[in-house]
């Protein structure tokens, strides 16, 4: 089939790929011009795994082609897929001005019939609005063309996106028209081989679906967040805590992992402007209210675990912290709402200097960390370095914000012997509290209250 993908980023280019990766003929569009200049010399602007080769070979085979004109994708496409960002407003509410856009220029230049999909997370409604958009360019130029809006939002995490895309959980469907659903049953066909993983229902409730997947995660890890706080009070262990409540097939073992709260370009946007959809209707929704809340006092608990340490903020002034991870999660080089972000905020305001370091993520950060705290920079008092064992150079302690998997295993001897000040924060509990202190290191997780009581 031939595909259009409007958008190249995460999932732009995670779609265009898997789509061509299927067989299809596949044309991605962005209006950057220096990412598809960047893609067409053979580079990917993205880390994810997996992602790089698959791109070249689709590339080199003539199936995923790259563009950023608007005449050259929209006569491509049989299906158009739009996939561009939703970020959020001022207040709250998802700005639909990219996906409008592009409705327009898709509407201002078909000239056959189509399927136009709303891959984009997307505000209950916004189908209709793609619809409009699209049938107003059509009257504007007097064209009489048949064309389609499918809601087909996207579950895909970064980090795990090829796998997640190639081999999903489900593939919802939200159509009003049969012709329409049978185009992209066809389409997922290479998808959904073995399992009946097509879930079909109307449009509104695909766009409600999305928000209300990422919610529910979103208020597990809340309410994990806000049990470990309880849990240090109580003299208990939240990793036992997982343990004993996941085995409930009721309950399940995901999404269970207690931190320093949640970040990325997903949950704090669609749980905020699922909040808004609902308060612009005079509905309250008190449980993800709260939700928001305790994610935001939570990314403020390991800075609160450093300043309880070392005695206040006179403790503090002039101390240097080894920061490992960067990103807002691991296997990915995406900063968007990160909690390390917040940390090395907070910690450079009590007068700390920071020496950071992330596997992927080094040149993203520097890039913002640079536009936020320009002085921090200049007068050494924040660094991005290049290893995990640099930013352990000439420090008072460590605190592990994303859990890269080489920082899983580290030799705590030697931990011990560099950190001046022998403690480890440990924002993501990948380290069991007794084989730390056995090297000589306070340990801090995050709801470890047994670890607390044996020190
Ligand atoms: N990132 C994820 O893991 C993920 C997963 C599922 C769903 N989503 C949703 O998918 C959508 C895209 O997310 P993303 O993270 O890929 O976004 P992104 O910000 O990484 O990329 C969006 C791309 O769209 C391009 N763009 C903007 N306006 C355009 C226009 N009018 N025409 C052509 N290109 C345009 C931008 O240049 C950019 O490259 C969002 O709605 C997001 O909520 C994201
Ligand atoms: O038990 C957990 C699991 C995750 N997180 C945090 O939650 C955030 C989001 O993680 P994850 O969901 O793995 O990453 P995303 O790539 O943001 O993916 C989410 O957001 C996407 C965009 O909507 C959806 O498509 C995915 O299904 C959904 O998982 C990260 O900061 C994680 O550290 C925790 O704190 N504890």
């Amino acid at each position: 089939m031939k595909v259009t993908v409007i958008g190249t980023g995460y999932v732009g280019l995670v779609s265009g790929a898997c789509f061509a990766e299927a067989g299809n003929k596949v044309m991605c569009l962005d209006l950057d011009a220096a990412k598809i200049a960047t893609l067409n010399a053979g580079g990917i602007p993205i880390h994810e795994p997996g992602l790089e080769p698959m791109v070249a070979r689709n590339r080199e085979a003539g199936r995923l082609l790259f563009s950023s004109s608007y005449d050259e994708a929209v006569e491509h496409g049989d299906i158009i897929f739009l996939a561009v960002g939703t970020p959020p407003d001022e207040d709250g509410s998802a700005d639909l001005s990219h996906i409008l856009s592009a409705a327009r220029s898709v509407g201002q230049r078909i000239r056959r019939s189509v399927v136009v999909v709303d891959k984009s997370t997307v505000p209950v409604g916004t189908a209709d609005k793609v619809r409009e958009a699209i049938a107003s360019e059509l009257a504007r130029r007097g064209a009489d063309l048949r064309f389609h809006v499918v809601s087909n939002p996207e579950f895909l995490k970064e980090g795990a996106a090829v796998n997640d895309f190639m081999r999903p959980d489900r593939i919802v469907i939200g159509s009003d028209d049969a012709e329409a659903t049978a185009v992209m049953r066809q389409l997922y066909k290479p998808f959904n081989r073995n399992h009946n993983k097509l879930i079909e229902m109307d449009v509104r409730s695909a766009e409600l679906t999305k928000y209300a997947a990422n919610a529910m995660l979103a208020t597990r890890i809340s309410f994990m967040n806000e049990l470990a706080n309880l849990a240090e009070d109580l003299g208990a262990d939240i990793e036992a805590v997982r343990h004993g409540i996941g085995s409930d097939p009721r309950i399940g073992p995901s999404f269970l992992y207690a931190g320093v709260g949640y970040g990325g370009s997903c949950f704090p946007k669609d749980v905020k402007a699922l909040l808004k959809t609902a308060g612009d209707r005079g509905r309250r929704l008190r449980i993800l209210d709260a939700v928001e809340q305790a994610n935001e006092a939570q990314k403020s608990v390991l800075f609160d675990k450093i300043s309880a340490h070392f005695g206040g903020s006179a403790g503090l002034r002039g101390l240097r912290i080894a920061l490992w991870g960067l990103s807002f999660k691991p296997n990915t080089d995406d900063m968007r709402e990160a909690p390390s972000l917040v940390l090395i905020g907070q910690l450079l305001a009590a007068g700390c200097s920071v020496q950071a370091y992330d596997p992927v993520a080094r040149d993203e950060a520097r890039r913002i960390l640079q536009a936020r705290h320009p002085d921090a920079f200049g007068s050494g008092a924040l660094a991005i370095v290049a290893s995990a064992k640099d930013a352990l150079q000439d420090v008072d302690a460590l605190a592990l914000v994303t859990e890269w998997q080489e920082f899983r295993s580290p030799d705590f001897d030697a931990l011990a012997a560099c950190l001046r000040r022998k403690v480890i924060f440990d924002g993501r509990n990948q380290y069991e509290p007794a084989e730390v202190q056995a090297a000589g290191l306070a340990y801090h997780g995050i709801g470890r209250g047994t670890a607390g009581a044996a020190k």
